[in-house]
């Protein structure tokens, strides 16, 4: 079914990073777009915005420090209204945005997995004791110290070709990956295996893509509705809200993620030191429409359990 515009308007002006991933994610969201309005390519126009944390490569993101490192320059440009919508990896977004800004709009979640990538190994559980891998995410980096506290961990930044040859250099012997990032590069073949989340619980987010827009913008809005998938919205709900209410960002080791069966919804959750010294994990279930209260109330079994000093790190 082809859906009718509001109004014939000027370009839709999509902003989003200028990373081959999110290249490819804006690319996917035109795509969408297109087919269900029956538009042509000229209908869109992206439009690339460096955020600062794309110009600070030589530092381990905790370091640069604050939330939305990745998102500030391109809500500056939604308001200002240099670009009409902004295609977002949800695992990067800060819980709350800014007024007259609306996130809610997703698309369909892609493999919410990590990747192993290794050029010598198969899989996690084969890595020899002491080995060397590396990561620059809290939250891999805590998970490993907790299962393997043998491993040696090494920060690991840049894009998936500069990941690959610190590999190949030897510099660590294994690397993690987001599966959808590779999944939507086309380079799935980078992962040597996918690992389960019961091995990894994954991040908060993890796989999903969303689209932020002005909250005064019914062109955006009518168009935006046309390409949301409410399954991905209601695992979201739920996952954010107990992401919220630990004061969480994805700049600290925090795990969470949602599944639905039929009507029913499960959030899993983990927390840890950033050590891996200690991990609190739980887990709660109710009807989709709780979501959010769900997300909450697993949020606070988790704090309940957490003793003294469990969040001095922050
Ligand atoms: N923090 C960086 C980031 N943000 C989103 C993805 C991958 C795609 C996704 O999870 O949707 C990645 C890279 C990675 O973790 O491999």
């Amino acid at each position: 079914m082809t859906l009718t515009l509001p109004s014939p308007a000027a370009p839709l002006n999509i902003g989003t990073r200028g990373s081959p991933l999110a290249l490819a994610q804006a690319h996917e969201t035109r795509a969408r777009l297109m087919a269900a309005f029956d538009l042509p390519e000229a209908a869109f126009r992206i439009v690339v915005i460096k955020t600062t944390g794309d110009r600070v490569l030589d530092r381990p993101l905790k370091e640069i420090g604050g939330k939305g490192l990745f998102t500030k320059e391109i809500e500056e440009a939604l308001l200002d209204g240099s670009i009409d919508i902004a295609v977002h990896s949800m695992k990067d977004m800060p819980v709350a945005q800014p007024d007259g800004l609306l996130l809610d709009t997703y698309l369909p979640r892609e493999d919410v997995r990590d990747a192993f990538v290794s050029p010598h190994v198969a899989r996690l559980t084969d890595l020899p004791q002491g080995a060397v891998v590396g990561s620059s995410s809290l939250r891999r980096r805590a998970q490993l110290a907790a299962r393997r506290p043998d491993l040696q961990l090494v920060e690991f930044r840049g894009n998936v070709q500069t990941r690959m040859k610190k590999l190949e250099e030897g510099v660590a012997v294994a690397t993690f990956l987001a599966m959808a990032g590779l999944n939507r590069l086309g380079m799935a073949n980078v992962a040597r295996s996918a690992i389960e989340p019961e091995e990894m619980l994954p991040a908060v987010a993890q796989g999903a893509i969303g689209i932020e827009r002005r909250a005064s913008d019914s062109r955006a809005a009518t168009m935006l509705a046309a390409i949301h998938d409410s399954e991905t919205g209601q695992r979201l709900a739920a996952e954010r809200a107990y992401l919220a209410a630990l004061d969480g960002s994805c700049e600290t080791p925090i795990a969470g993620l949602a599944t639905l069966i039929g009507r029913q919804i499960t959030l899993r959750g983990e927390i840890l030191r950033p050590d891996g010294s200690e991990t609190i994990t739980g887990s709660v279930s109710g009807p989709v429409a709780d979501g959010a209260a769900l997300g909450t109330e697993l949020a606070r079994q988790l704090l309940a359990q957490a003793p003294k000093g469990f969040f001095d790190w922050r």
